[in-house]
């Protein structure tokens, strides 16, 4: 009858496989990367892709997934992924995290929705359909799935780049995470922030809280988190004059402050402590110079002088291996530039003026490599929602951005085929 084709829909279909993914638990910090990857090995059994599992550290393989080329003597196309999530806060949010509800409006809520699991399921259906309709790439295909994006990726794409099975693989272009758009174009991304972890510290006389006196260890910290306020603000007023982006600017924000002794009983509170820290998320653009921002932190943030040490926690590489910023190059001198543009033009898309990234991403790691890489995420008139509440991608966007994975997948697979 009708009523069970549409039952049979509903049991197996891109919305409900979609679904399927986001209800597995991969945020941190415990994050089910078993599951995931079971899962994701079942689809691609579907589609008669070739699996491997890379397990550089253990509980967290990383799955590779190979549509082989007509020419596999070509340099490969790897759409790349993410296994895990941020974690979410339940109680905050109007449909469970983990549940992938779809309201009548089509939204679908969970933790990932956006960020980024959608396109990790968006590249399998386009290529179910690819193949449906005989397609034959000339350029081998590989989907990756790693994990610990979000924590900073050393036991996922620091590793497999250092890694003979990457060499072999001869990628030639990676397309990685975006960002939602809120307006009606795409948005596409040619570089990242290099994330730098920032801590600072000072040390001074403890003494009796009612007590005046110079050099205590608050005095010091507090003093460096003036100076870095400054910064922070002329950064920003940039940004605000329209002069610059968010992510053409070094960003520099306080996340934590450690010092003191709270008083057990709430009421005394006469410890002037002798120790103080604090800890910043910085971020540069690859523009910056990394030299001068570590002259100032010596001289200006975290001065002995001033009795203060300080720790920079550099997360991953900042130039490639021939010493140039992590850039991927987005005018006509990059042929794959070209062609993903047409791609996206072939599907009536509209694509956004290239930017730099915000936040990090692997796509670093690919990039340190000389490998070209773009983020794109697929997704235009939606709040950007990763890593906030409510965390929702709609149906229609969704079945949308398989459309345009399956004009990607062609012609990036395609390129220079004709000529050989
Ligand atoms: C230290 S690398 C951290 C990577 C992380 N990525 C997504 O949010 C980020 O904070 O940008
Ligand atoms: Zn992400
Ligand atoms: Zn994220």
């Amino acid at each position: 009858t009708p009523q069970d084709d549409r039952y049979q829909q509903e049991q197996d279909s891109p919305i409900t496989r979609f679904q399927h993914y986001l209800r597995i638990n991969t945020a941190h910090p415990n994050p089910n990367y078993t599951a995931a990857i079971s899962f994701l090995k079942s689809q691609a059994q579907h589609h008669h892709l070739q699996t491997l599992t890379l397990e550089f550290t253990p509980n967290k393989s990383i799955l590779l997934l190979t549509w082989p080329g007509s020419n596999p003597s070509l340099p490969s196309i790897l759409l790349n992924s993410h296994l895990d999530s941020v974690p979410a806060e339940p109680s905050k949010w109007v449909h469970p995290p983990f549940a992938a509800v779809r309201s009548d409006d089509g939204k679908i809520f969970a933790r990932g929705a956006q960020d980024d699991k959608c396109i990790g399921m968006q590249y399998l259906e386009a290529i179910r359909n690819l193949q449906a309709e005989n397609f034959v790439p000339v350029r081998t295909i590989h989907v990756l799935y790693v994990p610990d994006e979000e924590i900073g990726g050393l036991d996922g794409w620091a590793k497999l780049v250092a890694s003979r099975e990457f060499e072999e693989l001869n990628v030639g272009f990676v397309l990685d995470e975006g960002q939602a758009s809120p307006g009606d174009e795409f948005r596409v991304f040619y570089a990242d922030r290099s994330p730098w972890g920032l801590v600072i510290k000072a040390k001074g006389m403890p003494g009796h809280g009612s007590r005046m006196f110079d050099n205590g260890a608050m005095e010091n910290l507090m003093k460096s988190v003036e100076v870095m306020s400054k910064f922070r603000e002329s950064q920003f007023d940039v940004v605000k004059a329209g002069l610059a982006a968010n992510s053409e600017v070094i960003s520099v924000n306080p996340v934590y402050m450690k010092a003191g002794i709270p008083s057990p009983t709430g009421f005394v509170m006469n410890m002037q402590p002798s120790e103080a820290e604090a800890g910043f998320d910085v971020r540069l653009p690859p523009t910056a110079d990394p030299d001068l921002l570590k002259k100032r932190i010596a001289d200006e943030w975290a001065p002995a002088t001033r009795n203060m040490t300080y720790q920079i926690i550099e997360k991953g590489p900042i130039r490639d291996y021939t010493g140039r910023p992590l850039m991927t190059l987005t005018n006509d001198s990059n042929p794959w530039w070209s062609v993903f543009k047409q791609a996206i033009t072939a599907v009536g898309g509209k694509l956004a003026k290239p930017e730099i990234l915000p936040s990090t991403t692997d796509a670093r790691f690919i990039r340190q490599m000389g490998i070209p890489a773009l983020g794109f995420s697929p997704m235009k008139n939606i709040p950007i929602l990763l890593h906030d509440h409510n965390e929702f991608l709609k149906d229609t966007i969704y079945l949308n951005g398989i459309k345009v994975y399956e004009s990607l997948i062609s012609s990036l697979s395609s390129y220079g085929g004709a000529s050989l």
